[in-house]
């Protein structure tokens, strides 16, 4: 039996979602069905889908709520291949704006909500120019693994960090060599962790360190949707593991450019330890319904 599915495409820095709203959690998609909404030639094209569900109508949600009282909207995040993830640094920006869009939230400028997701619940704060996700704290996890990509000539080693989701960052000679990837093809990490990561290429900028702000560049492929515009948690990991890195002296703010724009990363000290927050754009860019199968 077919259904419409009524849905806002929206994007951060270029990477794209599709998302719609089913409070009461009846209307979960099979992964086929989240595959096919994202194929780029048959479907609407997307690097994830998003659903809104109140925290209440979803065992995850009912952690969150635990956590947080305040968290009512839960961003249930898959990726295009129709695998879940616990979090999405860009994709939370866009969620929040939607929730705004849909009549569902309310948030003045400077003010801010309170999210579930996979990772926890997670504060997004309403700036003059977009949104602003307190992504929490962050861990090394995943060690050293070995990275291999179609025109790197040799394995790097990468870094493995957790911001909620998976990621291995691996450093860069320079803009020659990012630009040469192949990331059409899936990166290969050895150890391969049981999990799988998203894998982010990175090149400092000359100077790395300009006004007290670091500045690295990025490409990333992205665990369950390969390479994609622009990453949000995929940015924070780069930029944290480039002080990793830089040593004591490297800053705490952060420029990261995609190929799909410019995020801002900030580390900054909080009761539980270090939080990362990522800043940048969120658009809506149009309605539509689908006829699902
Ligand atoms: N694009 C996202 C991350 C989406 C999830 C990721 N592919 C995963 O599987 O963890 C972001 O902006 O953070």
């Amino acid at each position: 039996m077919s259904f419409d599915l009524r849905f806002t495409k929206g994007q951060g820095t270029g990477n794209d979602f599709v998302l719609f709203s089913d409070p009461e959690g009846d209307t979960e998609l099979t992964p086929t069905q989240i595959a096919a909404v994202c194929d780029r030639r048959f479907g609407v094209g997307a690097d994830g889908v998003i659903r809104a569900v109140r925290s209440r109508n979803l065992d995850d949600g009912a952690s969150a709520l635990a956590e947080d009282p305040s968290a009512v909207w839960f961003m249930d995040y898959w990726n295009a291949d129709g695998t879940v993830s616990e979090m999405c640094g860009n994709g939370i920006r866009v969620f929040t704006s939607y929730l705004l869009d849909q009549g569902l939230a309310e948030l003045p400028p400077g003010g801010s909500i309170a999210i579930g997701t996979r990772a926890g619940v997670r504060s997004v704060r309403r700036t003059a120019t977009g949104f602003q996700a307190d992504l929490g704290t962050w861990r090394l996890d995943g060690g050293e693994p070995l990275v291999r990509a179609k025109s790197l000539p040799v394995a790097r080693p990468g870094l493995g960090i957790d911001v909620g989701n998976p990621h291995v960052v691996v450093a860069l000679a320079d803009d020659g060599e990012l630009d040469g990837l192949d990331l059409a093809y899936q990166p290969i990490l050895d150890p391969a962790p049981e999990a799988g990561a998203n894998i982010e290429f990175v090149v400092p900028a000359e100077p790395l360190v300009e006004d007290g702000v670091g500045r690295i560049r990025m490409r990333v492929h992205e665990r369950g949707s390969g390479e994609t515009l622009s990453c949000g948690t995929g940015a924070v990991a780069s930029a944290l593991a480039v002080r990793y890195w830089a040593g004591e002296s490297a800053p705490n703010d952060w420029r990261v450019q995609v190929p799909g724009g410019v995020l801002g990363v900030r580390m900054f000290q909080a009761d539980d330890g270090e939080h990362v927050a990522l800043a940048g754009p969120a658009e809506l860019v149009f309605d539509g319904v689908l006829s699902l199968a």
